[in-house]
């Protein structure tokens, strides 16, 4: 691959400067979208009355199955409401004197009164009896295991145990301080500026917040997980709000000297990030630990937070939920041991990743482990850049009990199973549930409380997934990766941009931006650097310089990174493209004139509901509360609109004839004197079932399906390597870990040898997700011998035959080309 000219982007002109402090104002500095939204003063106490507003989208509304938390925590001004930016303290200064003028921060820290009492509840967790039980109950086994061989008698087991416990949790728990959580407030405020521009949160967000927080039942904040920063920005941005802040789940990969104890102080109490033990045997004392001090906390009315995706996500698309904590609370509040508690799904957008890339890892290089030397480098690091803007979305919260209600009452597990038979001969018709239930493994019969806490968590994510603001830098890359891949100008991703923004707002997402959309490429330019995309000169038109994505191993990675985060906006449109393509075998790559085959509103269904099934472990591509059936003939639909798919003329002229035909029987029916029963059999005309094709004569559809199919192709490409290599090199029984890393360099050799479409698919988060999937979908079987996983082909008689049908499946991306 040639590298292009790296120069540093030209400075832009007078009015275009992308500088921080302009960028800091840039919320308030646009005239055309400027509303005094003097009304909504009054949801918001410390605001003055130059405080001006932008008006932007809510997004993160409850979901219709939730119609009376939609309804309870609605205030009729937050449409009224726009964002700010925290870290500009000025609007929020009462009665500033000169002295508060110079110090504003300060000043502004010294006037919350936000102190509140959070208790140490130690006790009540030892007192428990369930805790007392499992401790009881490990102590017999551990004696009946050590009782042959002469081990300590149970009374110094139990004496053991017990102290153990003791000690895990003085390290697990919180010691959460006002007085800290203040200082860290004004620290934070000094320290986040010299690094961010803006910390945007949305006004009408906040007030629902602040409506829930009021009722005091436990508010249970679940992000997305970006960065360690989203550790202290919630806290931070509640402080600021002056409301309680929640006690915080954090992985004891951050239990590290100092960090530890300042993090305690501010909330955090540190999990395991294994609950059991290495031997794989199950920690019942460790796990009624947690369990009993999150139910304790609930009883105290505390909130929590936690990061239901687990760890952080490495591609910029959100992982699958993890339903371990959430299911503590699902069962204290129906148990009744809380009355309530609300739930409120949280994303947080950054401009610019602040914890470094994640190369090392998509390379299949083992995760570094943290430590206080590298916090303390990592936090310089950060000091010295620009990480651009956060943008951070609070969902409206919603009442678990209404969830759980509804839910027990209308999602019972789904026991129609859809009886799915490839159109290729070779396979044997497959038995799986539909969807919702489709991340089960098939024959599983979870119970109902399972259920409802996987439909929980799989809302929650949704939810926070589609309102996630879009940032500039999300957009670019996404832009790079898929309609200029092959590299742009300035004025041409400009006019791309304004066309994605539009299409966004379209389906009722916010950006977390605003201004001339040249500015706002120059300054996703600047925060991603040369060496992600190498500027060129333009020798037709200095200004418009040539951008073109550094597809290269690594930097590939990151590209993809920033633009998965746009893929949601285009992902159900995207599978039907590729079930589309698969199905009328168009190619549009080419442009002479190409006849489509017909397919049926049916198959494209019916396929790319098999796409989805294949990329269960992927995505969630509609939250559990809707037909996922209905949502991919809601595409075709507009599908059929936008005249990407069409009925040919022989069709329409069939159509035609037999609505005449109708047309003329009913009328001649009306007019007879005939009795109504005396049908003529041979009159009745059979609807025939509607037949489609694609429309890859016209330049503009062939683009449009182009840049639909590209959005998954890198994933399904990733896919294809791994069917590949599974079909190719999986003879015997091999340990996990060995055989992720033979596919990783399998798919970094294909890389090298210009094998692969999309480099990015090499990336071994993508390819253990797949593996993954394939374990779920009964290709791969897996087992647990101590401490080691193994894996191996399935023994189910046909494995090979449903591998060579995904392979065929995934090579419809070779079409692209
Ligand atoms: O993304 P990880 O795996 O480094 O974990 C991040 C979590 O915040 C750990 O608590």
């Amino acid at each position: 691959m040639t590298r292009g000219i790296q120069k540093p982007l030209p400075t832009p002109p007078p009015g275009r400067q992308t500088s921080r402090t302009r960028d800091r104002n840039k919320f308030e500095a646009l005239p055309s979208l400027k509303v005094a939204a003097i009304a909504s003063f009054k949801t918001t106490p410390i605001v003055t009355a130059k405080d001006i507003r932008i008006i932007r989208p809510v997004t993160g509304l409850c979901c219709d199955c939730l119609p009376i938390s939609k309804k309870d925590l609605l205030p009729d001004l937050v449409k009224e409401n726009g964002v700010c930016n925290i870290l500009n303290v000025k609007p929020y200064l009462r009665n500033a004197g000169w002295l508060q003028k110079q110090f504003p921060v300060t000043a502004y820290c010294l006037q919350k009164r936000a102190y509140h009492q959070y208790p140490d509840i130690s006790m009540s967790v030892f007192v428990n009896n369930r805790l007392l039980e499992a401790i009881q109950k490990t102590s017999i086994v551990s004696y009946s295991q050590t009782f042959k061989v002469g081990g300590k008698d149970i009374q110094q087991i139990q004496t053991s145990i017990v102290l153990t416990a003791k000690k895990t949790l003085q390290r697990m728990k919180a010691c959460i301080s006002s007085s800290l959580i203040n200082f860290t407030g004004w620290f934070l405020l000094n320290f986040l500026s010299i690094f961010l521009n803006n910390i945007l949160v949305h006004r009408g967000q906040m007030s629902m917040i602040r409506s829930a927080a009021e009722k005091k039942i436990p508010m249970i904040y679940l992000p997305l997980h970006r960065s360690h920063l989203d550790y202290i920005l919630i806290t931070f941005i509640l402080c600021h709000y002056e409301l309680r802040a929640p006690f915080v789940a954090a992985g004891d990969n951050l239990d590290i000297p100092f960090f530890n104890s300042l993090m305690r102080g501010l909330g955090g109490f540190f999990i395991r990030r294994r609950l059991d033990k290495k031997s794989g045997e199950k920690d019942i004392v460790y796990r009624t630990l947690l369990h009993t001090y999150l139910e304790e906390l609930l009883k105290h009315n505390e909130g929590l937070e936690f990061f239901i995706e687990g760890g952080r996500s490495r591609s910029g698309k959100t992982n699958l939920p993890k339903g371990g904590l959430l299911s503590i609370i699902t069962e204290s509040c129906s148990k009744g041991l809380i009355p309530d508690a609300y739930i409120v799904p949280v994303s947080i957008s950054y401009d610019k990743l602040i914890d470094g890339n994640f190369y090392r890892e998509q390379m299949g290089l083992p995760k570094i482990t943290e430590n206080f030397w590298r916090a303390l480098k990592g936090i310089f690091n950060v000091l010295i850049g620009d990480y651009g803007s956060v943008r951070v979305d609070f969902c409206q919260p919603f009442s678990m009990k209404e969830f759980i209600t509804r839910h027990q009452v209308t999602n019972k597990v789904d026991e129609n199973v859809l009886v799915l038979v490839d159109s290729s001969p070779e396979i044997a018709p497959v038995k799986v549930a539909s969807y919702p239930c489709l991340r089960q493994a098939p024959c599983s019969t979870p119970d109902e409380d399972r259920l409802i806490v996987q439909y929980l968590a799989e809302h929650v994510l949704n939810t926070a997934i589609t309102s996630t603001s879009l940032m500039s830098t999300n957009l670019v890359c996404f832009l790079l990766l898929t309609k200029h891949r092959s590299g742009t100008r300035i004025s041409e991703i400009t006019n791309s941009l304004e066309q994605l923004v539009r299409e966004i707002r379209q389906v009722g997402r916010d950006i977390g931006f605003c201004g001339d959309m040249r500015d706002v490429v120059h300054t996703a330019l600047t925060l991603l650097g040369t060496k992600l995309i190498l500027v060129e000169p333009n020798p037709a038109d200095e200004e418009d310089l040539c951008l073109k994505p550094n597809l290269e191993l690594p930097y590939v990675f990151e590209l993809m990174y920033y633009g998965n985060a746009v893929l949601y906006v285009y992902l159900l449109e995207s599978v039907v493209t590729v079930a589309v393509m698969y199905l009328t075998k168009s190619n549009i790559s080419c442009s002479e004139d190409q006849e489509s085959r017909e397919t049926t509103k049916e198959e494209i269904i019916f396929t790319s509901e098999e796409i989805c099934r294949l990329l269960q472990q992927e995505f969630i591509f509609v939250p559990p509360c809707k037909s996922l059936q209905k949502e991919l003939s809601e595409v075709i639909e507009s599908f059929k609109l936008g005249e990407i798919l069409y009925q040919d003329e022989q069709y329409d002229n069939e159509q035609y004839d037999y609505h005449e035909k109708q047309w003329s029987k009913s009328l001649s029916d009306s007019l007879s004197w005939a009795d109504d029963y005396d049908d003529d059999d041979e009159d009745v005309v059979h609807v025939q079932e509607e037949k489609y094709k694609v429309n890859v004569n016209r330049k503009h559809i062939r683009d449009r399906l182009r840049f639909l199919m590209s959005i998954i192709a890198p994933t399904l490409e990733s896919y294809l390597t791994t069917a590949t290599y599974i079909n190719l090199h999986l003879k015997t029984e091999t340990a996990e870990e060995d055989f992720m890393l033979r596919l990783n360099s399998f798919s970094k050799s294909l890389v090298s040898d210009y094998k692969l479409i999309y480099n990015e698919s090499c990336a071994m988060d993508s390819l253990k997700t797949c593996v993954k999937s394939f374990q779920k979908l009964g290709i791969l079987d897996s087992c647990t011998a101590g401490n080691l996983r193994i894996i191996g082909l399935s023994e189910i008689f046909d494995v090979k035959d449903r591998l060579m049908h995904y392979i065929r499946l995934l090579e419809v991306i070779n079409t692209i080309n």
